[in-house]
């Protein structure tokens, strides 16, 4: 269980990226949604002991993480949003070299190295150059690296991102694999992904918690709320509001939160968890767009 409490970071040039965050992550896949710039990767990167913050703590399964840092590095896989690999080293060359730099012994590294690149599908490319990898084959090796030393706590940011569709399915389905009896924190901005993977999810905003939860329990209260409209009437009902508009088949698609049917020709849609983080966005007052 990872445990957060009252934390703040205010960057140097004063941007306060993380407001007064407490709360508590169970084990399993736990979601981090939040819009562009709401503090995820500032949030993760303070979990991952790669940042300080200017106050609070955090404490996983009864460590002090921030005043232990080197400890908590032990039991920690983080896949950062972007990283560098050096040029020359192939994947396994790569893969033993972290496991050195995380203490593994010679037998646990070649043996963890075997199966995670089995478990990857990355073992035909073992001796390939990780820099010549294609954008889902470095996703993997970055997930392999993260799960180097059995960590307790996996922390990835937008693992999915540039993957195309197969390759978002598969990772999706082995996140879901290695999330067991460990914590996996994963941070997307595709809603549907964390609905599909994580029992719990927290969404940030501005810096700020805004709601956390079970999915489940996050959505419900929005049922029967949620409608939807080919086009808006010319008046909303008072208290309903416009959640998202998209377009399906070229034609425009409204979701409108209302208590009762906001338009005769209004059709009842099932929640969704993205329903839910709009609604927690617009009731907060956000200024973003989406
Ligand atoms: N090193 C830094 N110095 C100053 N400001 C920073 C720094 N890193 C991040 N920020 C700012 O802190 C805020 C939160 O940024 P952060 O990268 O944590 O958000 P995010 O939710 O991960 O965004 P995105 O989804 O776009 O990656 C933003 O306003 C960002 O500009």
């Amino acid at each position: 269980m990872l445990t957060l409490t009252n934390i703040n970071k205010k960057y140097a040039d004063g941007t306060q990226a993380l407001s007064d965050i407490s709360i508590t992550l169970p084990t399993g896949m736990v979601g981090l949604l939040g819009p562009n710039g709401a503090g995820k990767s500032s949030l993760m990167r303070t979990l991952a002991c790669l940042q300080s913050v200017d106050t609070g703590q955090v404490n996983f399964d009864g460590l002090d993480v921030l005043q232990h840092p080197d400890e908590m590095r032990k039991q920690l896989g983080y896949l950062p949003q972007q990283f560098g690999v050096y040029p020359n080293m192939s994947c396994i060359a790569l893969l033993e070299h972290i496991a050195i730099l995380k203490g593994l012994d010679r037998k646990d590294r070649q043996q963890q190295i075997s199966e995670l690149l089995a478990l990857l599908n990355l073992s035909q490319f073992a001796n390939k150059k990780v820099s010549h990898f294609s954008g889902g084959m470095k996703q993997r090796f970055g997930i392999a690296q993260a799960l180097l030393g059995s960590p307790k706590l996996i922390i990835l940011d937008e693992p999915t991102a540039g993957l195309d569709p197969a390759e978002r399915e598969s990772l999706n389905n082995l996140l879901v694999t290695i999330s067991k009896q460990r914590l996996v924190l994963l941070s997307t901005h595709i809603v549907e992904d964390i609905e599909n993977q994580c029992h719990f999810v927290a969404m940030i905003n501005q810096g700020r918690l805004i709601q956390s939860g079970e999915v489940a329990a996050l959505i419900k209260p929005l049922h029967g709320c949620v409608w939807l409209l080919e086009s808006l009437p010319s008046v909303l009902p008072q208290e309903s509001f416009v959640l998202s508009q998209s377009y399906r088949y070229g034609k425009p698609s409204f979701r409108v939160y209302a208590t009762t049917a906001p338009a005769e020709r209004a059709r009842p849609g099932e929640v969704t968890l993205q329903d839910s983080y709009f609604y927690e966005l617009k009731l907060r007052g956000s200024n973003t767009c989406y």
